[in-house]
């Protein structure tokens, strides 16, 4: 039985976007001129290739000169660590329970995976990142236990493979009630230390497809996703919490016209492939930037095993961190401004972030023994009580005292009725969970219907009772919330509280 998630307050965050432009390479230098002006920490100005344009032109509009507006803008000459600045903030709540996904975005040869990976000299951000993750558990004062885990997979036409299997069968993505998209099979290892994921980290990188290309030699043909995953088990005096962060570091593969890597055969199929996938990446980062402003939209995250991939980087539960790399040279302008478009779309997507709270080990059995352990409470209480009641009569006798008799009745009996109201909040509880559960499978279900039926009428009867289950898991948490305060109080102190019934349809 799956651990039972506590309900948490919920927040909504925007896609925080970060452009970083790479210098210009050795053989650029000779024969590019650099069209990038970074003006601030914040501004970039993209001016036009065409040398031929004068000032008349610019001041009638007729010049391609674009600027735009990010939350951070690195120059040709910041380094790996100085982008990571930017992104740090996001990387610590991972330790706290919440989910981030950083991601780099980017036409050929711009600069992912010297951003995502990066050198040894220069580390990227997934070596910086698991050196914060590791570091901050280090530090942590509290008594919680930490267990850290990662997997690797690449996504290579659009089949998924796992990177640290030395030969890796194709896995399958499935989509769990709990858990949201998993990729079935796909190996999750237990690590100690920063070092030992950059081993892994080194060694799946090795397995990685990459090619040369026309316009890089190591071009990267699959998009890889290293997945860290943080559990921080938390004891109080009621039961064990747990708290589940997880950080997605993506590189993506490289996009590329055919007609300018000069290729063919399998390496234009790849070509198509990463293409097919990364026209999705941006056909949902325009569905979900228009989402924002205009109202729903459908966001096509079906069509590519990447963007189901990142749907809860996209869209769901996590904060998420998407740098745009380009490049400076002046005939990469159309892929420079198409970059940019894109993360100026993306500065509107907005998800919602919310702790990963599990309550671990309350199975059946462990509910079962919570009951038993109540039944065992009350037994002990009413002979104490008896006890105490056969006592003051003997006093009675002498002291006549019949009020102190009936106050120790009552409260023998208020004891007893307390405990027992305990037991059935419990099972209240308990059934409540197990219905939400239910109402989560439900719901994934509708998700799935409502993707796949074109029949405007139907989707609108699914759309309805989505939101009426929907409404309903809410309701339900609610409730528990208020059942689980009751739980945490005092054995001995009175409460009676009405047990709602639990919405389920
Ligand atoms: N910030 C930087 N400083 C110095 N060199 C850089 C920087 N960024 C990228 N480069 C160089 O530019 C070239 C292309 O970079 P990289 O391989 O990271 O691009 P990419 O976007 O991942 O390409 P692809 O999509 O084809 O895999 C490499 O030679 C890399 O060393």
């Amino acid at each position: 039985m799956p651990s039972i998630r506590a309900p948490a307050s919920k927040k909504t965050a925007t896609l925080l976007v970060a452009v970083k432009c790479r210098p210009l390479t050795e053989a650029e230098r000779r024969r590019n001129r650099n069209i990038i002006q970074v003006i601030d920490d914040k501004n970039v100005v993209v001016l036009d290739p065409d040398l031929s344009k004068d000032y008349l032109d610019r001041i009638q509009n007729r010049t391609k000169e674009k600027r735009y507006c990010f939350d951070h803008v690195f120059g040709h000459a910041c380094t790996n660590s100085d982008v990571y600045k930017g992104v740090r903030s996001t990387i610590a709540g991972v330790i706290q329970g919440l989910n981030a996904t950083v991601f780099a975005y980017g036409s050929t040869g711009s600069g992912k995976t010297y951003t995502m990976v990066g050198t040894q000299n220069d580390p990227g951000l997934m070596v910086l990142s698991l050196n914060t993750i590791f570091e901050l558990i280090k530090n942590d004062r509290s008594s919680d236990n930490f267990e850290v885990s990662c997997s690797y997979l690449e996504v290579y036409n659009e089949v998924i493979y796992d990177l640290l299997e030395k030969s890796s069968g194709h896995l399958e993505l499935r989509e769990d009630p709990e858990h949201g998209i998993v990729v079935a099979g796909l190996r999750s290892i237990k690590v100690q230390s920063a070092d030992r994921i950059l081993e892994l980290l080194n060694l799946g990188n090795s397995r990685r497809k990459t090619e040369s290309t026309e316009a890089n030699a190591t071009s990267s043909r699959s998009h890889a996703v290293l997945e860290i995953n943080v559990k921080r088990k938390q004891k109080n005096q009621n039961r064990n919490q747990i708290l589940r962060g997880k950080l997605a570091l993506v590189d993506l593969a490289g996009s590329e016209r055919a007609s300018e890597t000069n290729s063919g055969g399998q390496k234009l199929r790849d070509g198509a492939n990463i293409n097919r996938s990364l026209l999705a990446l941006a056909n949902c980062i325009n569905a979900l930037g228009k989402h924002q402003k205009k109202g729903l939209a459908y966001v096509p995250y079906r069509n590519s095993k990447l963007t189901r991939i990142l749907k809860d980087g996209l869209s769901g539960n996590s904060q998420t961190v998407m740098i745009a790399t380009i490049s400076p040279a002046d005939d990469q302008y159309h892929h420079t401004v198409n970059t940019l478009k894109y993360a100026d779309r993306a500065k509107e997507i907005k998800t919602h972030v919310h702790k990963n709270i599990g309550i671990i080990d309350l199975h059946v059995a462990d509910y079962q023994k919570m009951i038993d352990n109540l039944q065992v409470e009350v037994c002990r209480l009413r002979k104490e009580l008896a006890e105490k009641e056969s006592h003051v009569n003997v006093q009675s006798v002498e002291k006549n005292s019949d009020g102190e008799i009936s106050w120790l009745n009552t409260l023998s009996q208020e004891t007893s009725e307390n405990v027992q109201e305990r037991i059935n909040l419990q099972k209240a509880l308990f059934e409540l969970e197990e219905t939400n559960l239910r109402n989560r499978t439900e719901l994934q279900h509708l998700d799935d219907a409502i993707i796949k039926d074109k029949d405007d009428a139907i989707a609108l009867v699914l759309k309805s009772r989505r939101q009426l289950i929907l409404d309903n898991i809410r309701d339900n948490e609610e409730t528990g919330t208020v059942y689980r305060k009751v739980l945490e109080s005092p054995l001995l102190v009175c409460f009676h509280i009405f047990v709602a019934p639990m919405n389920e349809y």
